[in-house]
Order: C-alpha cells, then structure tokens, then sequence
C-alpha cells in the first residue's frame, strides 16, 4: 500500500507541474486496499472534489497497473480534518497553482478569510501560526542548497541579507533561468530570518499570485488594506517578477509597496528569469529601483555541483547513490536542478517498483526517454534547415542580411526555436544567423514569444517545427 503510493505520488510528480502537484497530490494519503477498493483521504471538501473530478482516472489507471488488477479508487473526507462544507471563494488561492482554491477550512477559526468567503486571500493571516502565514517553505534552507561555482555569489549575498535583513543589500535581486535554485534561496533568507526573528513579519508571494491579488483588491476596492498588508512587512520576497511584465495597475501598487518597504529600511528579495533591464513590458522606474541593491546571477549547475547535488538528494532520500551512477546522470542531464531531482524521483521509482539496485544499467532503463531525448540533440544547423523548408525559403536566407519580411520571419522564429531548444547563448545562435548581435537574437526571441501566446496559427506554426525537430 506504502510502496503503491510512493510508486504512483512519484508518477504524478513527473506529470504534473510543481504547483499543481504540492497542491492537489501531497496533501492526500492512502488509507487503505481491500478486495480491489483503495480509499485515499483528501484534507478537506474542495480538495476532495477537485482531486475526484480531475485525478480520478490516473490515479486508478496506476492502482490498476501496480496490482495488475482493475481497481476501484475511493476519495473520502480525512477523518482527522472532516468539517462541515463551506462555501468555496471565487478566486484562486495563494499556494494553489493555478487552478481555482478556496479559503482553508482546516485553520480558519475565527480568522477574516475563513468568515468570509469572499475576503482576499492575502488577509488571511488571522490566527493560523506565523509560518503557514509566511508561506515560507520550511524544507527550502541553507542546509538543503548545495553550494558550487554557480551559485556560490548568489549563496554569500542571501547569507548576508539574511544576517543583516533591510541593512547590507536592498533589494536584492536575483535572476537566472529556471529550475536554478532562485526560490529555494529566497525560502531559505526567509526560513533563516524567520529563526532569527521569531516576531519578523515575513512574506514569501509569487508574482503571479501578487497579481491576482491586485485583481482583487481592485475588484471589491479593498486597496487600503491591501497598501496596509504589504507595507507593513518586515520582508518581501517575491518570485518570478518577469510575471508583472505589461501588467501597470500591478507595477504602480507594486512600486508603492517597494518605496514604503525600503525607506523603512524593511528587506525586499526578488527573482526573475532574467535581469532587471531585459524584463519586458516593465516600468523604467522600477526596473532602474530593481537595479538599485544588489543584483545577482545563478548559472546553470557546472558537473561537479550536479554529482554533489544528486548525492545529497539522493541522501535525504535515504538511498545511496555510488559515485558511478550519480556521475553518469550529471554527465546526461545538463540543464537544470528541477531536471535531476526529476530524473532522481524516476530513478528511485523505478528501483523500487522492480525492486533493483540502483546500478548504470538500471538508471539507464529508468531514464530510457529522458536520456534518448538528451542524446537526440538538435542543432542550430537542423532548425535553420527545418524552418526554411517548413516556410520554403533558403537556408542560405537564414545568415543572409536580407529583410524581406518573408525571410525575416521565419529567420526569427528559427532564432527562437535556437534559443528554445538548445543550450546555446544568444551571442552563439547570434553568430550563427551570419554574425548577428545578440539583441538581435533577444528581439527575435522575445517577439515570437510573444506572437505565440496572441497568435493560434503562430502557436500552431512553432508546435509543428518543434514536433519535426524532437522527432
Ligand atoms: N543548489 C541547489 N541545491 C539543492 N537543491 C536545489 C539547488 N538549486 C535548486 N534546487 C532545487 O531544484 C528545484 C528547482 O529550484 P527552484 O524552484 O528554486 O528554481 P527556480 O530558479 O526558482 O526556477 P523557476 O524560475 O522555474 O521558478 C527545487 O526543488 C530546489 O530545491
């Protein structure tokens, strides 16, 4: 039953994004199997019925594969949180990814949220205890952060704001691309200041969700409270601030907080997948504000700092990886940390499925597609050739300076599908479209970004060339 859970949790885990999967998946528990019924508890009514109406199939699909036999799954209230059924608030709530959420029915005596349902989540901070408050992750510490040349500038300025919080670097910034470790950092400034300063107002937000809240705030004129919540923090971190990019109700609130933040000498942590003056669609007066404290870079993971990660989470797993295997998987997996902690759960998944030491030969079927996927590597060369012929120009029009604008598009979109799907700079893929500057390749890349969300047929476009690359 144990073994079934972990079997299937680590499956979703891999289908799922990060948010949804924290929200919806860890907060079950597997009860019980009898006679081809599993029963699995969810924490409370809405979870219930959204885990029910959108995991249902796949967790039975599992069930009946790890038992080799049809089995009937059953969603039940956990016995130890069963309250009576509450309404459901119409907006998403904060660590709920991004499918709709409620107010917590678990904690919310007494407190704004839980009385009314329509209240904005971010006033719920009533009597439910400091950290839950934070939404600061616990498990997200110095101790857990491996260390290597990557990130170790990124690790000393955290350690130092964390030390002397509104005093050494205000704000500090940090940008790199994803799965490098900027929201682990950020949790532990948070976590180490939080043991510091037991009475330390602190508040860990995603953009996304400052959006949302600025949404409501609007919609029900609730902004006093919202300009009293946020400017009375002792410390601000926010993540992902390339999300507030066009967004200028968002940017004018958030400007305000981060002038009262900062003249009170309280500590403001943000991250971005790119540095201050790349964000698109972001006011000049908080871009040159972002760029006034400290601003850090973390790098992808360098060989070394993978082998050590991989151990180290291996460890906390209570496995030993030996140095062969953990080697061989740093060595295939490049890109990111989000990417070997995947292919990790994979690994021990597997092993523990077929109940097989975790050896070269096993890693190498556990990872079977990731690896082919890895190995089938797609050249700048291949999708300047694919793009032209998908759009019947020449190859050569592809390092041409020509600007006619039927090379110049699919020039730009063969740039992006470059900066998408290989690991190459934009000053590399700049040389490569006949020595082209890399703001060149910034533009292009940013454009057809943007074109693809707006654009179904653009959208459709770039689906199909990336299919034909991946093979
Ligand atoms: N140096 C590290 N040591 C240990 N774990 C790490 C390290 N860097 C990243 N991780 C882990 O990798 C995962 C992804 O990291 P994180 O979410 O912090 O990335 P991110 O840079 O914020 O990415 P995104 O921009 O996609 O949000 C997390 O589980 C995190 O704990």
């Amino acid at each position: 039953m144990e073994n079934f859970w972990q079997t299937c949790s680590a499956q979703l885990e891999l289908e799922l994004t990060p948010q949804q999967f924290s929200a919806w998946i860890k907060p079950l528990v597997a009860l019980d199997y009898e006679d081809g019924k599993l029963r699995i508890a969810a924490p409370n009514r809405f979870k219930l019925d959204w885990v029910k109406s959108q995991f249902a199939n796949r967790i039975t699909a599992l069930a009946s594969q790890y038992w080799e036999a049809p089995t009937e799954v059953q969603f039940v209230l956990d016995p130890r949180n069963a309250l009576p059924k509450k309404p459901v608030a119409p907006h998403p709530a904060p660590n709920d990814g991004p499918l709709p959420g409620t107010i917590n029915h678990g904690q919310g005596n007494g407190n704004v949220a839980a009385d009314n349902p329509a209240a904005p989540e971010m006033f719920n901070i009533g009597n439910s205890p400091r950290r839950e408050q934070s939404r600061v992750n616990t498990d997200l510490t110095f101790d857990s952060f491996v260390t290597g040349k990557a990130n170790q500038l990124a690790r000393a300025a955290a350690i130092q704001v964390a030390n002397n919080p509104g005093v050494s670097y205000n704000p500090l910034f940090f940008y790199g691309g994803v799965g490098l470790g900027k929201t682990h950092l950020i949790h532990a400034i948070g976590n180490q200041v939080m043991a510091d300063q037991p009475g330390a107002k602190i508040r860990y937000i995603h953009a996304e969700q400052y959006v949302r809240d600025v949404v409501t705030a609007y919609q029900r004129k609730g902004f006093d409270d919202f300009k009293h919540y946020y400017h009375s923090l002792d410390m601000l971190l926010i993540d992902d601030i390339q999300f507030f990019g066009g967004k200028s109700r968002t940017q004018e609130e958030f400007f305000y907080a981060f002038e009262a933040l900062i003249a009170a000498k309280k500590q403001i942590i943000i991250t971005s997948d790119t540095y201050p003056k790349e964000i698109t669609g972001m006011d000049d007066r908080l871009i040159s504000r972002f760029d006034s404290g400290l601003t850090v870079a973390i790098e992808p993971p360098e060989l070394e700092m993978r082998v050590a990660i991989l151990l180290k989470k291996a460890q906390s797993e209570g496995v030993t990886f030996s140095d062969d295997v953990a080697f061989f998987v740093a060595k295939h997996l490049r890109s990111n940390v989000r990417e070997l902690e995947g292919a990790l759960r994979k690994i021990l998944a597997y092993s523990r499925f077929h109940g097989k030491d975790i050896t070269i030969d096993v890693v190498k079927e556990a990872l079977k597609d990731l690896l082919s996927v890895q190995n089938r590597q797609i050249s700048v060369e291949n999708i300047q050739k694919t793009v032209a012929d998908f759009f019947s120009i020449k190859v050569a029009d592809m390092y041409s300076k020509r600007r006619p604008a039927n090379i110049a598009r699919p020039r730009q979109i063969a740039m992006y599908l470059a900066k998408e799907l290989t690991q190459k700079s934009l000053p590399e893929i700049g040389e490569l479209f006949g020595g082209r500057d890399h703001t060149t390749v910034l533009h292009a890349v940013r454009k057809i970004a943007l074109d693809r969300t707006k654009n179904a047929e653009c959208n459709h476009e770039l689906h199909v060339l990336e299919q034909t690359l991946k093979g």
